[in-house]
């Protein structure tokens, strides 16, 4: 290509980015409007809602449908969750806790869930990421609930039985795994490896194979596994990107993770409801009394109503030994007439039944 024809694109690259800068300006006056009527059109003592999760989820499954290329559907929607996420902070800045510290793959879906532009606040264990919401201190809580490879994750199950907390939205991440090293790591006398229980069992088989003597100390995060190792000479860490990046660590393997499809699904907590998309899922825990065919009957409205059933797990109900609790995820709202008459149905077997909320399927 010679010197001129890349001249010559460039200009037109500059004019363009001219056009998109306007227009993403006018979108932004737009998100300012909204605000405006918002507040105009408020009854006496309501509280505005500026962010509309099931407004958002359309956005961006309509950007994905008119896409044409050559960038990518995902990488589409990306640049348009934070462009949306920079108009929504003109509005009302959302303030989100999550499961920290900083690094952890949490922060890292609740930036794919909300953009970069909020104000975010990490917490040092699952239950109180949930107290951080119900104390009102933040709009949004993000907890990791299932791993692709290691099932569900209870901290955040066992939460949901002691708060009060509508999920209003859900995001799934690929989570690669990496042994990281110091700048300081001795790599050839590393004694032990640090992570969260839940990673070094994703990365359970890798390790038998190439450090099957290395002792594997789970910590409270893998972002503290990143930090601990930093300081330290004989340890490595295993961990993703945004933890090796704040930390300055090195890979010394990459994505170790025994299955080359992990992903974890995260949910993203509040106290508002949202209204319907047509393309949502609701998730419910149910109480049955013990005796026989219980689960069954529980089950059945589900089937004969053709309701497809993403996820069911037990978890043991606190509230009597040997008795357990049923979280429930299905497709479609609780306002859906179809969903309401299983719900009516299932409600009148079941010991107690709650609605922990419905929301938008992951678009991204
Ligand atoms: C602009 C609005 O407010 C917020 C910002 C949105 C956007 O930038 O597209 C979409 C939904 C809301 O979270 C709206 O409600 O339409």
């Amino acid at each position: 290509m010679s010197e001129q024809e890349l001249k010559a694109l460039r200009v037109r690259i500059d004019n363009l980015d001219e056009k998109v800068l306007e227009l993403i300006s006018e979108r932004a006056r737009c998100a300012q409007e909204v605000a405006r009527v918002k507040m105009a059109s408020l009854a006496e003592g309501e509280v505005p809602v500026f962010y509309r999760p099931e407004r958002e989820a359309q956005v961006l499954k309509r950007v994905m449908e008119r896409n044409k290329g050559p960038l990518g559907n995902e990488e589409m929607a990306r640049l348009f969750r934070e462009i949306m996420s920079s108009c929504l902070a003109l509005e009302q800045p959302l303030k989100v806790a999550y499961l920290g510290p900083e690094g952890t793959f949490t922060q890292a879906a609740a930036m794919k869930h909300f953009g970069h532009a909020v104000i975010s606040k990490p917490m040092a264990a699952i239950d109180e990421v949930f107290r951080e919401v119900a104390a009102g201190a933040v709009n949004f809580g993000v907890v990791p609930v299932e791993n692709s490879t290691e099932g569900a994750v209870n901290h955040t199950l066992d939460s949901f039985l002691e708060h009060d907390m509508v999920i209003c939205g859900e995001v799934e991440l690929r989570i690669h795994h990496h042994l990281l090293v110091g700048e300081n790591t001795k790599t050839d006398s590393i004694s032990r490896i640090y992570s969260h229980a839940q990673s070094l069992a994703q990365c359970r088989k890798w390790l038998d194979a190439h450090y099957p003597n290395v002792e594997r100390i789970a910590v409270s995060s893998n972002a503290e596994a990143a930090k601990r190792v930093k300081g330290e000479w004989n340890s490595a860490a295993i961990a993703g990107d945004m933890a090796a990046g704040l930390y300055g660590l090195t890979r010394l393997a990459e994505k170790i993770e025994d299955r080359p499809d992990n992903s974890t699904r995260f949910l993203m907590i509040g106290n508002q409801e949202v209204p319907p998309t047509g393309d949502d899922k609701t998730s419910i825990i149910v109480s049955m009394s013990n005796r026989p065919g219980a689960l069954h009957e529980l089950l059945v409205p589900f089937h004969e109503n053709g309701i497809d059933l993403t996820r069911i797990e037990t978890r043991p109900s606190r509230s009597g030994k040997w008795t357990y609790v049923f979280f429930i995820d299905f497709a479609g709202h609780h306002r859906d007439p179809l969903v309401k008459s299983v719900l009516e149905q299932i409600s009148q077997e079941a010991v107690a039944l709650k609605i922990l909320g419905s929301y938008p399927k992951a678009v991204l």
